[in-house]
């Protein structure tokens, strides 16, 4: 199959069908060449990261309502013309036209020939509209988040984070001090030091999970924002801590490290297949202080008795708008309401935290998104609802200052009684 036709029918996968692009295409790529790999990898992302732009440039050369797939060809093909120096419109626009001819017993093809055309006489479009309009047609975000960035955030901050959005992130990994040291895994030349946690190690090339480090426990997939969450809660050898929202795992990893597998940790989350996530990445780590529970966090109450906790972590379901560099589709299909019933979870959940955390108890609440909304507001309400609830520390790590996801990491302590 040629590659383009292999990077629409993954597209058609991701933006149709819903499909995430990490997990599809580690899956579909395998018996592609390197070189075709990338190339698929890159009209892929690139067409999911510059959706808005890249449909701007040609969607007024149509007045006609057009087919979800035709669109998309139509996407991939503009993003390639614009961003790839070396393929020649020719060759992508007989490409375009060659797949469309397979769909729709071809009654698209000369559609789709028609409007390339137009796109390579007319070139680039000026993008119109106020400067919320300009910026989210752009770096392509919907307008919206924009606006709700830049009344939150400034709009110096909105611009670095929608720019940020496009570029490729750092593979990163959390050396597992339980197996192995920064000294042991550097001598391999195939990292270089993180920036902001002390066991993050940046990966150069290739694929991590194919390394040998990873197969053996030795290295963690994690960002390097996300590894400030344990960091910050600090839990140690004698405390057991509760890990609310445990899948898949990620911070459960870095918790038993920290407490140098001692003491003990349950991980919870609320779907079973995600908890056997957790086991299985706890067996690779060899962490052996974690019992596990199905849990709804909304009702630990009912699970635990009160006051039981050393520490709790509440790594809190989120809109994800931190990680957008790595889940480019997340762009394409969010909508303001979809937080509404977050926030509504991440507000019971805390409650419930609050009910099962020992007097001078510690906790932390992280999300992976930004937004005051689920971060700071949801805080502030939840200590006006416990006025014996102290902050020690409240931190938005944002995604362009150490090229990290972003994260809202806070703090907080039960005063005793
Ligand atoms: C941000 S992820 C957690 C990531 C994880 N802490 C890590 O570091 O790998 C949020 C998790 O919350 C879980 N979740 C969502 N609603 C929940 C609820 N009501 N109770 C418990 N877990 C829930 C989801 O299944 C998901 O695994």
């Amino acid at each position: 199959m040629s590659v383009r036709k292999k990077a629409f029918e993954l597209l058609i996968e991701i933006a149709i069908h819903g499909k995430y692009s990490n997990l599809l295409l580690k899956k579909e790529l395998v018996g592609f060449d390197d070189r075709d790999k990338a190339l698929i990898s890159n009209i892929v992302y690139g067409t999911l990261q510059n959706y808005r732009y890249i449909n701007y440039q040609w969607k007024d050369y149509t007045e006609k309502p057009v087919k979800r797939e035709i669109k998309l060809l139509l996407d991939m093909s503009v993003y390639q013309m614009f961003f790839l120096d070396r393929i020649p419109d020719f060759a992508i626009i007989d490409d375009a036209v060659e797949i469309a001819k397979g769909k729709y017993e071809g009654k698209y093809a000369g559609f789709v020939n028609a409007i390339l055309r137009q796109v390579q006489r007319k070139g680039k479009r000026t993008i119109e509209g106020d400067d919320f309009e300009e910026l989210a047609i752009r770096t392509s975000f919907p307008t919206w988040i924009v606006r709700m960035w830049a009344k939150q955030y400034g709009m110096e901050t909105t611009i670095q984070l929608c720019e940020d959005s496009l570029h490729i992130p750092n593979q990163t990994v959390r050396i597992n001090t339980i197996k192995s040291s920064k000294e042991e895994l550097m001598q391999s030349n195939q990292y270089t030091e993180g920036k902001l946690s002390p066991v993050a190690l940046y990966f150069k090339k290739g694929s991590i999970a194919a390394t040998e480090d990873f197969k053996y426990g030795r290295t963690s997939v994690q960002d390097e924002a996300s590894q400030m969450v344990a960091l910050t809660l600090n839990p140690t050898e004698d405390d057991v801590v509760l890990d609310m929202c445990s899948a898949p795992g990620s911070k459960t990893g870095h918790m038993a490290a920290l407490m140098k597998n001692r003491g003990k940790i349950i991980a919870t989350d609320i779907h079973p297949h995600r908890l056997e996530l957790v086991k299985a990445t706890m067996r690779r780590l060899g962490c052996i202080n974690v019992d596990y529970q199905v849990m709804d966090a909304t009702k630990a109450s009912e699970h635990f008795e009160t006051n039981r906790f050393d520490k709790i972590l509440v790594d809190a379901p989120c809109s994800g708008y931190g990680t957008l560099k790595r889940k480019n589709e997340i762009k394409m299909f969010m909508e303001p309401e979809d937080m509404d019933g977050i926030i509504k979870t991440q507000k019971g959940i805390l409650a419930q935290a609050y009910i099962v955390l020992k007097p001078g108890g510690e906790m932390v609440y992280s999300t992976c998104t930004l937004n005051k909304k689920e971060n700071e507001l949801q805080i502030k309400s939840f200590i006006e609802a416990h006025p014996d609830m102290e902050i020690l520390s409240e931190e938005t790590i944002f995604p362009f200052t150490y090229d990290s996801d972003g994260f809202f990491i806070c703090k907080m302590r039960k005063m005793e009684e």
